[in-house]
């Protein structure tokens, strides 16, 4: 499985296009996997962290193991980062050393880009941010998934030296992935993460660590069920990830927490003068707000289609309905139960990446079992 030789452009025949892809967990695995439909890409693979090359190609994520870094970079024409922002930054300066192809377009998956660009500001070689606006609270090449970044934003910045056929190059190689691809300036794309995914994730950290210093009543953490869960899910997500996206987009992040501080202090003077009808107008506000929020798959960040089936509380069932997906070939994202009491019937939210699929699946439930199937 070491690093081979790559057919190139003979006379007239296709050229095979070498992509290179640092960092082969969720995000770098799913690019890689979308990459493989790519006729003419052939993909190698290189990760800190020598079993995850190992099981990315066992998987038939990538063609080839890339043992030397250096080497493979030589003979890319694409390299993308798909490492911890901190590790990107600073592999972005090394690649200054790195003797690499005149034409090559390096890029990156990273959560923030203005440090990115600043680091990558003084290369010689064309860069072009990237951020696929999808994933999840799982990490690893384990969790790796073709389908991620479809319907997903995917957002570029272009550096300093990339032009409008660099630009067009690099949408050409990512549209296997079916994402919508979306240009912006580095600033722009740190200030609305900023309020979209950098900043609710330290919400949803904050109201873990509020719920682990209860003390006066243990039993609430077992109370923690549906909108706690919902709400929180996120603060499940890789913490060293986490800790390089804060302090990369910590400017931005740190002004949502002033707002969000004056939001909570007109929240506690509502509050404090505990009349009905404000305290309405307040969730009234909130509610319009997110209804008019664009439907997943028509503009929003992420796109996840849920379905949701009434079950029985009897053992197996889950099991059973995953095995009919599973024979129809319909790939799930995501699985999890509302909780409700235990005397009466549960729901299934089973999430999936694409609406189609999602519709599969309703069709599926709905020919071969009793329970009932609906969206929303
Ligand atoms: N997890 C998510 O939902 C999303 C993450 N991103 C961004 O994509 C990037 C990757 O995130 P994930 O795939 O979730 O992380 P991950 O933890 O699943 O994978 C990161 C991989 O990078 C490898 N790595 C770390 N340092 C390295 C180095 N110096 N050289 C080579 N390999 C190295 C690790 O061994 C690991 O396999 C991050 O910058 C993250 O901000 C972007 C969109 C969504
Ligand atoms: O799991 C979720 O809902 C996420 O928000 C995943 C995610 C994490 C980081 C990103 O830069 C983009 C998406």
């Amino acid at each position: 499985m070491a690093a081979g030789s790559v057919k190139r452009q003979q006379g007239g025949r296709t050229v095979k296009k070498n992509i290179l892809v640092i960092g082969l967990g969720l995000i770098g695995g799913s690019l890689a996997k979308a990459l493989m439909r790519h006729g003419d890409a052939v993909i190698f693979g290189y990760d800190a962290d020598a079993l995850t090359v190992r099981k990315a190609y066992k998987m038939g994520i990538i063609h080839h193991a890339a043992l030397s870094l250096e080497e493979a970079a030589a003979e890319a024409d694409f390299i993308i980062l798909a490492t911890p922002v901190g590790a990107a930054k600073k592999l972005l300066q090394q690649s200054q050393y790195w003797k690499l192809k005149d034409d090559v377009i390096i890029s990156d998956t990273g959560s923030t880009k203005m440090e990115i660009m600043e680091a990558a500001a003084n290369l010689k070689y064309i860069f072009i941010g990237g951020h696929p606006m999808a994933g999840s609270h799982k990490s690893g090449v384990e969790a790796a998934k073709e389908v991620l970044f479809e319907n997903a934003f995917y957002i570029l910045t272009p550096g300093r030296l990339a032009g409008d056929a660099h630009i067009e190059k690099m949408k050409e190689l990512l549209s296997v992935t079916k994402a919508k691809i979306q240009v912006l300036t580095a600033k722009e794309h740190d200030h609305m993460t900023s309020i979209v995914s950098h900043f609710p994730h330290l919400i949803a950290a904050s109201l873990v660590h509020q719920l682990d210093r209860e003390q006066e009543y243990p039993f609430t953490k077992q109370l923690a069920a549906g909108g706690f869960r919902d709400i929180t899910r996120i603060a499940s997500s890789d913490p060293t990830m986490w800790r390089d996206i804060t302090t990369q987009n910590n400017g931005m992040i740190t002004a949502q927490l002033k707002l969000w501080i004056e939001e909570m202090t007109k929240l506690k003077n509502l509050l404090e003068v505990n009349e009905e009808e404000p305290i309405r107008q307040y969730f009234e506000k909130a509610k319009s707000v997110r209804d008019q929020l664009p439907i997943a798959g028509h503009g929003a960040m992420y796109s996840i289609f849920d379905l949701y089936v009434d079950i029985p509380d009897v053992p197996g069932i889950i099991s059973e309905l995953t095995g009919y997906l599973a024979e129809a070939q319909i790939s799930i994202v995501n699985l999890r139960i509302l909780e409700t009491r235990e005397d009466v019937f549960g729901i299934l939210v089973i999430s999936f990446q694409t609406a189609e699929d999602r519709e599969k699946a309703k069709q599926c439930i709905t020919e071969r079992t009793v329970y009932d199937v609906y969206i929303s």
